[in-house]
């Protein structure tokens, strides 16, 4: 385990105020809403009733032999897997695609139990059976689940936290410029120098020295070069970047001066004192502080701390990630086959991960086994655990129970948004954190964004996004989310509304071009195509799916209930997307 033990060490009792706030205000306005009566929990007909269109596209309630979940895994999430033929398209899918719906994939019968080991490996499973959802022993702070934008404010504050409290036992490092690329400024970058450092002609041409026409002196200047002061009347052919002579009062272009036959220079236009000369200082002084700590490293700025005098920039470290990846029913190559399919994190999640700041050092396949976690994570020394899989309450599903074993307080367990609504968030050890992804790729996708890319920006010394709660609106779903307020607040007329309110206000948004259904009470992530300011809701956003995210530019953020077309949504842009891969 990372660190040592002392009081409050990693600021953590500044994260639980935070946690036990939201969830005294949960507490407060809503007394009653323990995670196995959300959405997924509830019977057909009650969710029918409290308007939850998934119903409707819930698949028949025996599925077919070998089917999709694991054992004990509910209709509902067997809904949110695949559309059963006959049935309607279901909103978690996203719009439905042109032409025909794509057929349920193939299920083989009497495939073996989807929590048997791959390849005859000994599966080593959990011995005993996991304890349901919000009877885990690990240390619980905050109530049943947590709202999203709250979720994301926490993971934040947790990473800020610690990086606040170790800042002495783990300095700002001393960088070459091209090894910062991609960290977070640990200080201001202040200019070094001025910017320009001296008067520079902007253009090729001459400089010129009081009226014309002038006396072309033979001696030219080029950059990188000084020249000898000029006397009125004298004119010296100069480069763009060159260091203007002394006593010149202009840059003539070399477009706008002709020379007659005997050198002398004509100008074939009014010249204005002090044109096409960029004064000294005209973009910083010494000492002007160009960039706040906590920017992150772009190309361009290399450039510009090139050009204001570094050699090296004072960055964080990256913080650092364990990835461990669950599941006895995942293969590594090949097509799937017996009941067992083909892992879709471990390919992807380090490369995320990576782009989202973090050094990844270990990335492991530990199977259904929970005593290879618990070894697993009490031997990390990583500031961040992240696991795939296992945070529901199916036979296999043990990342609850080894917290428990750990002795984790658990920050979020549950999030109110979907995919994604089991991701969880602990403390296993001072300084570090584990974030448990669900195992629906999408839904690990949701977990990434929601949890694991806010406290790795908190790690790493980036802004976090600015969350603020806007209260609770009367008569809105079960949870209470920022995003309520923002839904009831958008106008007729979204596009002459003020910005409203949100976890953060300077957040990217986008106008939809389609209505989204919402979930009742959850905030949904919905993969999303970007264009000229306007989101394009993608097909294939269910749980278990990659299909639409894959060409997706961003995730809209569609509050409980839904959005309609016009209406702004907030983004949550993807790194390939220009989006802010790292913590731009
Ligand atoms: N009783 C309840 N059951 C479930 C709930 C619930 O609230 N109560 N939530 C459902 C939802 S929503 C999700 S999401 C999943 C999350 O489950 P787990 O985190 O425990 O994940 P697993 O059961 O291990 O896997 C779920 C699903 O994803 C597949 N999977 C897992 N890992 C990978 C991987 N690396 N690559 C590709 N696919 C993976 C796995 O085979 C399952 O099909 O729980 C529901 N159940
Ligand atoms: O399948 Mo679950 O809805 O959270 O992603």
């Amino acid at each position: 385990m990372s660190g040592s033990p002392a009081p409050d060490p990693d600021g953590f009792d500044s994260v639980l105020a935070l946690v036990n706030s939201a969830s005294a205000r949960r507490t407060r306005d809503e007394p009653a809403a323990p995670y196995d009566q959300e959405a997924d929990g509830r019977t057909g007909d009650a969710r029918q009733a409290a308007g939850d269109d998934r119903v409707a596209a819930r698949p028949p309630a025996e599925g077919p032999a070998g089917a999709v979940g694991r054992p004990g895994e509910p209709e509902a999430a067997l809904a949110a897997d695949q559309p059963p033929a006959g049935t309607a398209w279901p909103a978690e899918y996203g719009p439905e695609p042109p032409g025909p719906a794509a057929p349920p994939p193939a299920r083989s019968g009497g495939a073996p139990p989807a929590h048997e080991a791959p390849d005859g490996e000994a599966p080593g499973r959990a011995s005993a059976a996991a304890a349901p959802l919000g009877q885990c022993g690990a240390r619980r702070h905050g109530s049943a689940v947590t709202g999203w934008a709250e979720a994301v404010r926490v993971a934040g504050r947790a990473g800020q936290a610690v990086r606040e409290r170790t800042s002495a036992v783990r300095p700002p490092l001393e960088l070459p410029l091209a090894e910062a690329l991609g960290l977070v400024l640990a200080r201001p970058l202040a200019a070094l120098t001025d910017l320009p450092p001296f008067d520079t002609s902007a253009m090729d041409g001459w400089a010129v020295a009081g009226p014309g026409p002038w006396r072309v002196r033979p001696d030219g200047v080029l950059a990188g070069q000084s020249g000898e002061a000029l006397a009125d009347g004298e004119a010296v052919p100069i480069a763009t970047g060159a260091r203007v002579p002394r006593d010149v009062t202009a840059v003539l272009r070399s477009e706008h001066g002709s020379l007659d036959a005997h050198g002398g220079l004509h100008p074939q236009r009014e010249v204005v004192h002090g044109q096409d000369i960029r004064p000294r200082a005209q973009e910083c002084r010494t000492g002007d502080t160009l960039l706040p700590a906590g920017s992150a490293v772009t190309p361009a700025v290399l450039g510009l701390a090139a050009a204001a005098g570094y050699d090296t920039l004072a960055v964080h470290a990256r913080p650092t990630v364990d990835l461990f990846v669950l599941g006895d029913e995942l293969l590594t190559r090949g097509l799937p086959r017996d009941g067992l399919i083909r892992d879709a994190l471990g390919p992807m999640l380090p490369h995320w991960l990576r782009e989202a700041g973090a050094e990844v050092r270990a990335v492991e396949r530990l199977g259904d086994r929970p005593d290879a976690l618990a070894g697993a994570v009490a031997a990390s020394e990583a500031d961040l655990v992240v696991t795939t899989g296992g945070t529901a309450s199916g036979p296999v599903d043990f990342v609850h129970p080894t917290l428990e074993r750990l002795g984790a307080d658990l920050l979020v367990d549950g999030v109110a948004v979907r995919p994604g609504h089991p991701m969880l968030l602990a403390r296993t050890a001072p300084g570090q954190h584990l974030v448990g992804l669900p195992g629906n790729p999408l839904a690990a996708v949701c977990g990434l964004l929601t949890l694991v890319v806010p406290l790795l920006r908190g790690l790493a010394g980036a802004p976090l996004r600015q969350g603020r709660d806007a209260g609770r609106t009367p008569g809105s779903g079960a949870v209470p989310d920022v995003y309520e307020t923002r839904r009831v607040q958008l106008s007729s007329d979204p596009l002459a509304a003020p910005a409203p309110p949100g976890p953060d206000a300077a957040a990217p948004t986008a106008v939809l071009d389609a209505p989204v259904q919402g979930h009742p009470s959850h905030t949904r992530l919905v993969p999303v195509r970007v264009d000229a300011g306007r989101a394009r809701p993608l097909s294939f956003g269910g749980p278990a799916m990659l299909r639409g995210v894959a060409t997706a530019d961003a995730l809209a953020v569609v509050v409980p209930g839904g959005a309609e077309a016009g209406h702004p949504v907030e983004l949550l842009a993807l790194p390939w997307a220009g989006g802010g891969g790292g913590f731009t």
